[in-house]
């Protein structure tokens, strides 16, 4: 049976197909992304040219180490296709992203392409999102208002998550924006948009990881092989 590695790399690979010469990509964060940039970087050097704008200092770094030529947002601020794996994704293609702590300019990065392409294994995909605790990206100015603030809006939904400052250590993680993540385990979340938009109502909520909307297709593999997924 091929290993969790291993079958990130089947969904990098079927991504990589979808990448045609003058594309100007999206370059996701994690794991399944880096499997994505090593089979790109293999493809520039054969002489494909793409131009990609990275959702992470992280993805950036690598793609400077392996030659994939890249462009800041502001250069390239319209993009064909964001490439980028997830935590979770249902049926309708509604995603949890951010377990990698990018979900800030992941969201910037896909909601500015034309199309955005999730790579995953298969175990990715859930009957309903919530599983995995929802990364929510905040000031670190009134940080215990806002942590209120989003159980007070959560409450207000019937939920009741566990909130947990993300740290790195003893050290709060810090973003590549300079902010703090909460995770929220909230279980199950039956009503994605209504979650997203009392989320977005609290003012020390930067950004949220429940991407609804925006993406178009995904790549999930598995065991038995490479399934689609379209919106
Ligand atoms: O949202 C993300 C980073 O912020 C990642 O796409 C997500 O965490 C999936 O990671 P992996 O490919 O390592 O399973």
């Amino acid at each position: 049976m091929a290993d969790m590695q291993e079958l990130k790399r089947q969904a990098a690979k079927a991504a990589l197909d979808r990448v045609e010469d003058g594309m100007r990509l999206g370059i996701g964060t994690g794991s399944t992304a880096e499997a994505f940039i090593r089979l790109l970087a293999e493809r520039v050097e054969g002489g494909l040219g793409i131009v990609g704008v990275t959702t992470s200092e992280r993805s950036e770094a690598l793609c400077r180490e392996l030659g994939v030529p890249t462009a800041t947002l502001e250069a390239v601020p319209q993009l064909d296709v964001a490439i980028d794996g997830a935590d979770e994704l249902d049926g309708r293609l509604r995603l949890i992203k951010g377990g990698g702590g990018a979900l800030l300019r992941e969201k910037i990065v896909a909601a500015a392409s034309d199309r955005m392409l999730v790579i995953a294994d298969a175990s990715k995909q859930v009957e309903t999102l919530g599983d995995f605790p929802l990364p929510i990206e905040i000031n670190g100015f009134g940080l215990i208002a806002t942590f209120l603030a989003i159980q007070k809006a959560s409450r207000a939904l019937g939920l009741d998550p566990d909130l947990t400052l993300r740290r790195v250590g003893e050290e709060p993680f810090i973003t590549d924006s300079g902010h703090l993540i909460l995770d929220a385990a909230y279980g199950r979340i039956e009503d994605p948009e209504a979650l997203s938009a009392a989320l977005h109502s609290v003012p020390g909520v930067v950004e949220h990881g429940l991407f609804l909307g925006l993406a178009t297709e995904a790549i999930l593999a598995s065991a038995d092989g490479v399934s689609i997924l379209k919106a």
